[in-house]
């Protein structure tokens, strides 16, 4: 087992503010150049505001550093792990910038969104593009861990995450809470063209979550043995409210789920890697008080976050890409029906827009 060629493993994520005076330079980082309305943006600063100024994820990040490291080092490998952001400091360029100047020549990245799209794919390909023309001669060379939502790792993190919330909705017995419960997968918002262009040169951004539904549905099936009806609902939808983005809104489907007769649910975020701010505002606050005031009991399940098979599903797919580059032929081990995705984004895919050719540059990916 080796970690060759790669110099740094860089956590790339979305970052979030730290506290109070943060939050308006953040959310004018994420949005420029969005189009999103004013009044969504100071909507979302209260969110911000309402938790101090401060979002959970960056904290989140450096645990999952730490639980990274901490597995590296339990197999006997040495690969340091670094971290940089899109939105907030640690600003990947500087991360970077810094790993160059410790002699880092060549860097695998994990994005921190499991799932393809152009904000959890393209976009961060887009940003590591930029990061390395802003360093010139002392940018190191880049590649990019495939999409792990179908990671065998991931997903078993999240069953037993929901076996958890099971347990607590059964009072210690998770098959009996799992019985006749609404199970409600929840994953992020996209605008629907956003979508059709995930959908281009594979599955979409829809269809690997509902992949993903379908194989934690078999296996909570056939561990708990419990009937139950599962479903996908999104969350944090946002931009102009005339845009139709991917539904139904988990507020909506759950107010439906309760006038369907529903007595019990289970909200599951599997679009999220942590307990970030999407969950903890829109899933902790809002839904869950969407789902009392229409007498619904509804427990929210918790994220891979540093789940030991997470964690370790991620090393393996570290070793993984490091065997392929040294031109081995190795495994890509995956749950569910839809294989392991390219580990160079093909042409054309996950633009913003469907049929929309931006020339934004872009790594690890053809330009177009
Ligand atoms: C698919 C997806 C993920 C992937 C899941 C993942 O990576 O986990 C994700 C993650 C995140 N999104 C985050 C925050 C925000 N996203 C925004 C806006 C938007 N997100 C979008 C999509 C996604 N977003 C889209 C299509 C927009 C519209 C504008 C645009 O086209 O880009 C805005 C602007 C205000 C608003 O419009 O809501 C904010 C503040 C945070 C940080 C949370 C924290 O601070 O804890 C995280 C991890
Ligand atoms: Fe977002």
């Amino acid at each position: 087992m080796s970690t060759t060629p790669y110099d740094a493993l860089l956590i790339c994520s979305f970052g979030g503010p730290n506290e109070t005076g943060d939050v308006v330079p953040f959310l004018q980082n994420v949005t420029r150049g969005k189009g999103i309305p004013e009044e969504r943006l100071r909507e979302v600063g209260e969110h911000y505001y309402g938790f101090g100024g401060k979002s959970p994820i960056n904290e989140q990040n450096l645990e999952l550093l730490s639980a990274l490291r901490a597995e590296f080092e339990r197999r006997g490998l040495d690969l340091p792990v670094i971290w940089g952001n899109r939105n907030w400091h640690p600003y990947t360029v500087d991360t970077l910038r810094d790993a160059s100047a410790f002699g880092a020549k060549r860097i695998l990245v994990l994005v921190t969104s499991a799932y393809a799209s152009y904000s959890g794919s393209r976009q961060y390909r887009e940003h590591l593009a930029a990061a390395r023309t802003a360093l010139g001669d002392h940018a190191p060379e880049i590649d990019i861990l495939r999409p792990f939502f179908n990671d065998p790792g991931f997903v078993q993190a999240n069953i037993e995450a929901i076996i958890e919330a099971a347990s607590e909705l059964g009072d210690g017995d998770a098959a009996a809470g799992l019985d006749g419960a609404r199970l409600v997968y929840v994953t992020h918002s996209i605008p629907d063209t956003m979508q059709d262009a995930s959908a281009v040169t594979g599955p979409g951004y829809r269809e690997q979550h509902e992949d993903v539904r379908a194989s934690i549905d078999t296996a909570l099936r056939e561990r708990l043995g419990s009937d139950f009806v599962s479903s996908l609902a999104y969350c944090s939808r946002s931009g102009d409210p005339r845009v139709p983005w991917l539904e139904p809104d988990v507020n909506d489907h759950i107010e439906a789920l309760a006038a369907d007769g529903a007595q019990k649910a289970i909200i599951a975020p599997i679009g999220f890697i942590s307990d970030h701010m999407e969950v903890a505002f829109d899933l902790d606050i809002e839904a869950l008080e969407t789902a009392t005031e229409h007498g619904l009991r509804a427990v929210r399940a918790g994220t891979a976050s540093v789940r030991e098979p997470f964690v370790s599903g991620l090393v393996d797919l570290v070793l993984e890409r490091a065997a392929r580059e040294r031109g081995e032929t190795v495994p890509a081990p995956t749950a569910g029906v839809l294989g392991a995705f390219p580990d160079v984004a093909p042409p054309g895919s996950c633009r913003m827009r469907h049929g929309e050719v931006s020339g934004i540059p872009v790594i690890a990916g053809a330009q177009d």
